[in-house]
């Protein structure tokens, strides 16, 4: 019988040692396999984050893949609760997708390369300008190269069982790049994870990806109107996902 904060602490390091095992192993075979840094070898990095779950207890719960099934590129977005996120992405990532993550992360040594090797864009935070610039370019190459985009928009982790308010650069981008949006929504960790409370135990959490929302024809005046619309969506199918059916009607 171990207190609750041993027992959170012990979870969390084994998280983290699987993050560099599975990196170590997971490199060589993207090297030897695909010879270096390619989109190609998130499929290879899923399968090995894919058997994470089972050291936890947590089951996944999924629901409208279908909507991944758009012709051509598109920008994912959902939300952002833990680094466990990783898991809940690796269970419905689809094939040619590409995250944006902080390139703070690029300097974590083994799982730094794995993100390198797999075609993660790091973007500077502290640095709009330059994020802008990034992401613009991203624009231009998503479509010339049929690449997905997976985005968290809150910017930032989140576990209070609510969203942080979107900032809108993956919404410049669909619109920039004339594709559509579609938003994946997890359910809230709280039951089983939270980081103040130092809980974390096993659970289940479910994910519903929603339809594509289509940005032809949308111009950079309707960024924020796409931005609300996501948001408002998202945080609706949140709420009902987290068995909160109550607060799904106020926030729409
Ligand atoms: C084996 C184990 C291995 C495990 C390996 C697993 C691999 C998977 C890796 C997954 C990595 C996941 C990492 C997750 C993260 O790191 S989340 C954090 C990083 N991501 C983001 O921050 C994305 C969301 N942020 C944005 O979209 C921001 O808008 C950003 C572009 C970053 C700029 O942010 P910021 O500087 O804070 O500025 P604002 O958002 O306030 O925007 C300022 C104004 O600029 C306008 N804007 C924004 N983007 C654009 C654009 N592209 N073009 C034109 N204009 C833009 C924005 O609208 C603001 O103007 P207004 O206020 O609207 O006038
Ligand atoms: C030589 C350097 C050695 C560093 C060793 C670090 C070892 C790290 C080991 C495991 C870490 C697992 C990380 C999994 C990926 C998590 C991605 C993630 O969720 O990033 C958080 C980011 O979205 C938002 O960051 P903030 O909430 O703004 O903060």
């Amino acid at each position: 019988e171990l207190s609750p904060a041993v027992s959170f602490a012990l979870r969390l390091s084994l998280y983290c040692v699987l993050c560099v095992m599975g990196s170590l192993l997971a490199a060589p075979a993207c090297l030897l396999l695909n010879g270096g840094r390619t989109v190609r070898n998130m499929r290879i990095i899923k399968n090995v984050v894919k058997t994470f779950k089972y050291f936890f207890g947590l089951k996944f719960e999924v629901k409208g893949l279908e909507n991944f099934e758009v012709e051509g590129p598109a920008i994912i977005v959902s939300n952002h609760q833990s680094i466990l996120d990783m898991m809940g992405l690796m269970e419905v990532l689809p094939d040619n997708c590409v995250q944006v993550g902080k390139k703070e992360l690029m300097y974590t040594g083994f799982v730094g390369l794995i993100m390198y090797l797999g075609g993660v864009i790091f973007i500077n935070r502290k640095s709009t300008t330059s994020a802008k610039m990034v992401m613009s370019e991203v624009a231009k190459t998503m479509v010339a190269e049929n690449v997905k985009v997976w985005v968290y928009p809150e910017g930032t982790r989140n576990c209070t069982g609510d969203f942080l308010p979107f900032k809108k650069g993956a919404f410049h981008l669909a619109i920039q790049a004339q594709v559509p949006v579609i938003p994946v929504v997890y359910s809230s960790f709280t039951s089983f994870y939270n980081p103040k409370k130092k809980l974390f135990t096993s659970g289940k959490i479910k994910v519903e990806v929603l339809a594509p929302i289509e940005t032809k024809g949308l111009t950079s005046d309707d960024v924020s109107d796409l931005t609300d619309r996501c948001y408002h969506t998202m945080r609706e199918t949140f709420f009902m996902l987290s068995g909160r059916p109550s607060e799904a009607k106020d926030s729409s």
